[in-house]
């Protein structure tokens, strides 16, 4: 079983997240040209590629928040833009908590969206708290955590959103190396836990490895896939040990190699 990627891998069944031929322009800049993606539901693609390449456009589409100039965005079956943004809860680089709102209130809001009281989405969510690492913090404001933790307050929000579908942009470009390390680390073990049919775009390869079950390159614009890597990794003690492997040291190599060519 390739490390921490539980029984996700043999698992996927379903439908997932389909792109078939997707163009999509801003007046004369052809930001995606023609591109194909397939997601199986309950895994997770990483999407790495210089700037300005289309990556954050993809995420949009996906949403539905953006519709393709032509082909075809599928979410878990659906095509129409109001049904795939039924579908997805979007994570972006910046955590976006209300600094009103205490720590528990912020993880609320996706649910209070939904309708539901906020007397009830407490109940709920409240015993979350301590699988999170933020167990004592509930009636804190978002200035009193750590950056990892209002991470980890804005990713406990996105998933109570109970979306099948996570599109994570950039989740943690805003953290320095060693939080980041931290919850990556987390994240993967997270999604392990609970999978979800996940699209991560990020510029860090290591990240791209450790967080995905396979990771697309694309080229610079308009986005094409230039690459696809399967990301296969043994089990390893620690983060350390694994980042060491001759795995996950070939991967990184191959992925440094694309996206430098
Ligand atoms: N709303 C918009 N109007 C006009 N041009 C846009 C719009 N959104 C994106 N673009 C252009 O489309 C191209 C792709 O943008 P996108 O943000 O998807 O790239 P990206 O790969 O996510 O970039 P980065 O890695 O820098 O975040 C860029 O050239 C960008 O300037």
């Amino acid at each position: 079983m390739a490390q921490g990627h539980g029984e996700t891998a043999a698992a996927v069944h379903g439908d997932g997240i389909r792109l078939s031929g997707v163009t999509r322009r801003y007046g004369d800049v052809v930001a995606v040209a023609g591109l194909d993606l397939a997601v199986p539901r309950h895994t997770r693609l990483g999407i790495v590629g210089p700037s300005g390449c289309g990556k954050s456009t993809v995420l949009s589409m996906v949403s539905g928040l953006e519709n393709p100039d032509e082909g075809v965005v599928e979410v878990l079956g659906d095509t129409a833009p109001a049904a795939r943004l039924a579908r997805c809860a979007w994570m972006p680089q910046r955590d976006l908590l209300l600094p009103w709102r205490t720590v528990l209130a912020n993880a609320c809001v996706s649910l209070e969206n939904r309708g539901v009281s906020r007397r009830e989405a407490r109940e709920r969510v409240r015993p979350l708290f301590a699988r999170f690492g933020l167990a004592g913090f509930e009636d804190r404001r978002p200035y009193e955590l750590s950056g990892g933790m209002r991470q980890r307050v804005s990713f406990l929000r996105t998933l109570v959103a109970d979306k099948d579908v996570l599109l994570l942009d950039e989740p943690f470009g805003a953290l320095d190396s060693i939080t980041r390390a931290g919850v990556q680390d987390w994240l993967r073990d997270t999604l392990d836990a609970e999978p979800r049919t996940v699209v991560l775009v990020t510029h860090d390869v290591e990240e791209a490895l450790l967080l995905s079950h396979e990771v697309v390159v694309m080229s610079s614009r308009p986005g094409r896939v230039a690459a696809r890597l399967p990301v296969e990794l043994p089990p390893a003690g620690s983060r350390r040990e694994l980042l060491a492997t001759p795995e996950f040291v070939r991967l990184r190599d191959a992925l440094l190699a694309h996206l430098e060519g």
